[in-house]
């Protein structure tokens, strides 16, 4: 029978492996240092094939986002930022043997792929982490780029997330492991949040507030939207939720937010979810920005994050 095991199982407690003030990602699988070889199917990297503390031991910051355009031009970007570099202007998609997530490394910065929704995410995070594991990264960052639906905030605000909540307001992730619901914590770090907040704020006519990001499995029914091929619920039921998920907090909504927080928790590593909102749900449901203001707006999360590790990295004039 199915149960449901609390947040504080103490072998799942977050934990940072900290040696020498340094910290490390912490994985917590007993099973992965009987291992032979370590094959990372979907990103198409290995332990035997990869020398993975050559490729990645000095990535400090890594973006992940829905998109494969999209990080690939945020991966160039960053790589113009982070000023001239070898290997010219263009770089290569390191997971080019599958087709499944798309990465990009320049510098420090490691830019991935993850998909829509929380099973695709799930599983590029699950080799994401194995891999800085064992490439022996410490001190990493990790930050959600993405884009989102708003509730009761201008369209284009860019939404830096201190508390990822589920489609119940909770700030919960719930995985099933084989007939259990383990319940896992979704908080993010909190100074992480501020500081890329206040890194907003010395960008000119940058529209950017700190709220709840409310994480839903699916974008049509499961965000209450009234335009998906199947709707059983009527515009006040859906402005009634929407509406209630403002007092509780949420200003966004997204699908891998809770996920993200609660896998990073876990393992020890910092974490952030920075979203630019598309349209603000109590006004519609239809995103029907022209192209090049949805290129804009989706450029926003990635100027703050560019400008946030330049500040990071001393190469910002930014204090
Ligand atoms: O912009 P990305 O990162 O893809 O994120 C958002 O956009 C997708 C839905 O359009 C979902 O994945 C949601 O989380
Ligand atoms: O409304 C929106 C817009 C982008 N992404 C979402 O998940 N929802």
């Amino acid at each position: 029978m199915a149960s449901i095991l609390p947040a504080s199982n103490r072998s799942m407690r977050p934990d940072r492996n900290t040696y020498d003030g340094k910290s490390f990602v912490h994985v917590k699988n007993p099973y992965l240092d009987t291992m032979d070889e370590d094959i990372l199917y979907h990103l198409d990297l290995g332990t035997k094939t990869h020398n993975l503390p050559e490729m990645f031991g000095d990535v400090k910051f890594v973006c992940v986002g829905g998109s494969p355009n999209r990080m690939k031009a945020f991966a160039l970007f960053m790589h113009k930022e982070l000023g001239p570099v070898e290997g010219g202007e263009d770089i290569e998609d390191i997971c080019a043997g599958t087709d499944r997530y798309c990465m990009f490394k320049t510098g420090p910065v490691l830019c991935i792929s993850h998909g829509m929704g929380v099973p695709s995410i799930s599983i590029m995070l699950h080799e994401l982490i194995k891999l800085l594991h064992h490439a022996r990264c410490c001190d990493v960052t990790m930050i959600r780029m993405g884009t989102s639906g708003g509730i009761g905030i201008a369209p284009g605000s860019v939404v830096i997330t201190d508390t990822a909540v589920d489609s119940f307001f909770k700030p919960q992730f719930e995985q099933v492991i084989l007939d259990n619901v383990v319940t896992r914590s979704t908080e993010l770090d909190k100074e992480l949040a501020e500081e890329l907040f206040n890194c907003s704020k010395k960008i000119p006519n940058f529209p950017a507030l700190i709220g709840h990001t409310m994480c839903t499995y699916d974008f049509y029914e499961g965000q209450g939207r009234l335009d998906g091929a199947l709707c059983s619920f009527s515009r006040e039921n859906k402005l009634d939720y929407l509406t209630r998920a403002y007092k509780a907090g949420v200003r966004n909504i997204e699908m891998e937010s809770t996920v993200f927080a609660a896998m990073c928790r876990l393992c020890g590593l910092k974490a952030a979810v920075v979203c630019v909102t598309l349209l603000d749900r109590l006004h519609g449901d239809q995103i029907n920005l022209s192209h090049d203001v949805l290129a804009e707006y989706q450029q926003r999360p990635q100027l703050l994050i560019s400008n946030f590790i330049k500040k990071k990295l001393g190469l910002c004039d930014i204090s």
